[in-house]
């Protein structure tokens, strides 16, 4: 599980460097991923902010066009870009869908036998990679660590940080997302991520990676913010308005969730980067408690 630097770039004031380790959760495959370190982590550990992005996505889309790094080293905080699926896995049909197989991992960890011994993004963010970063001795400090994401990578953060409340681990502070995908049980690219990946299909799906399932069995207090655009086209896939409703029938109020529909944005990275600042301030608030 040793990790190979592949590249490094100084940007504002810190580094950007992208790296390649042999991940035993995604099946013994090589996988990617950027991480932005601060300038104070050459003082000590920092924070760290989890981005997962969407569909067709690597780990290069949220580093090279999110626009995230000149607030986060304002506020001393790294930023880890995983990629979003296996690579290479060699199985067949992995590669004939843009919204299935390769870049659309789902952030699951899947139970079909096709599928599981590769596709367990799940297990490689919330497991892996900070077992893998604190072994090679990064500056990263993953008891203050939050995660947010876009679309299908907005419904990757959503489901992480719930079911990780859920399962009384609490291992992030907050999450947040752009056009999230937030009740992937009820649209087309959940029902057929969830029907293929999962044994138990949509059914497993609902009960284990649904936001607006999930956020109804949630007790205590959240930490949830969530952005939307009025022109996106891929809108009817996402059920914002779903998650916002489970949300206050299930007691969390708008300091604990908060839902933003931003008039006349699309889908794009034009969309997250205008709010990018947002979202790393959103962060900075509990990271920095
Ligand atoms: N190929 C598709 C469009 C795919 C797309 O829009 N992907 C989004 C994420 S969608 C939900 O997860 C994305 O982030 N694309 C990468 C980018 O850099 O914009 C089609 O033809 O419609």
């Amino acid at each position: 599980m040793s990790l190979e630097k592949l590249s490094s770039n100084k940007h504002y004031e810190g580094t950007l460097a992208k790296y390649k380790f042999r991940s035993a959760a995604l099946g013994d495959t090589y996988t990617q991923f950027n991480l932005f370190l601060p300038a104070n982590a050459a003082q000590g550990k920092v924070p760290v902010l989890v981005y997962l992005a969407g569909l067709t996505c690597t780990e290069d889309n949220g580093a090279q066009k999110g626009g995230f790094m000149r607030d986060a080293a304002a506020q001393g905080i790294a930023l880890l870009f995983p990629d979003t699926s296996p690579r290479g896995a060699g199985i067949d049909g992995e590669d004939v869908d843009w919204d299935f197989g390769s870049g659309a991992g789902f952030y699951l960890n899947a139970t079909n036998p096709k599928w599981s011994k590769h596709y367990n993004m799940f297990s490689h963010i919330t497991q892996e990679l900070p077992q893998v970063l604190e072994k090679a001795g990064l500056p990263l400090d993953f008891t203050r660590q939050s995660i947010f994401g876009h679309s299908m990578g907005g419904h990757g953060a959503l489901t992480v940080y719930l079911a990780s409340l859920l399962s009384g681990m609490k291992q992030y502070r907050s999450a947040s997302a752009f056009s999230p995908i937030c009740e992937p049980s009820e649209v087309p690219w959940g029902t057929k991520a969830f029907s293929g990946y999962l044994a138990g299909g949509v059914a497993e799906g609902k009960d284990r990676y649904d936001a607006t399932a999930m956020i109804g069995k949630v007790k205590g207090a959240v930490n949830i913010l969530v952005d939307y655009g009025t022109a996106d086209n891929f809108l009817y896939q996402l059920h914002p308005d779903k998650f916002l409703e489970a949300a206050r029938v299930a007691g969390h109020d708008e300091v604990q969730v908060r839902v933003r529909k931003q008039e006349g944005y699309d889908h794009s990275y034009y969309f997250i980067s205008t709010f990018a600042s947002d979202h790393i301030h959103f962060h900075a608030n509990f990271l920095k408690a």
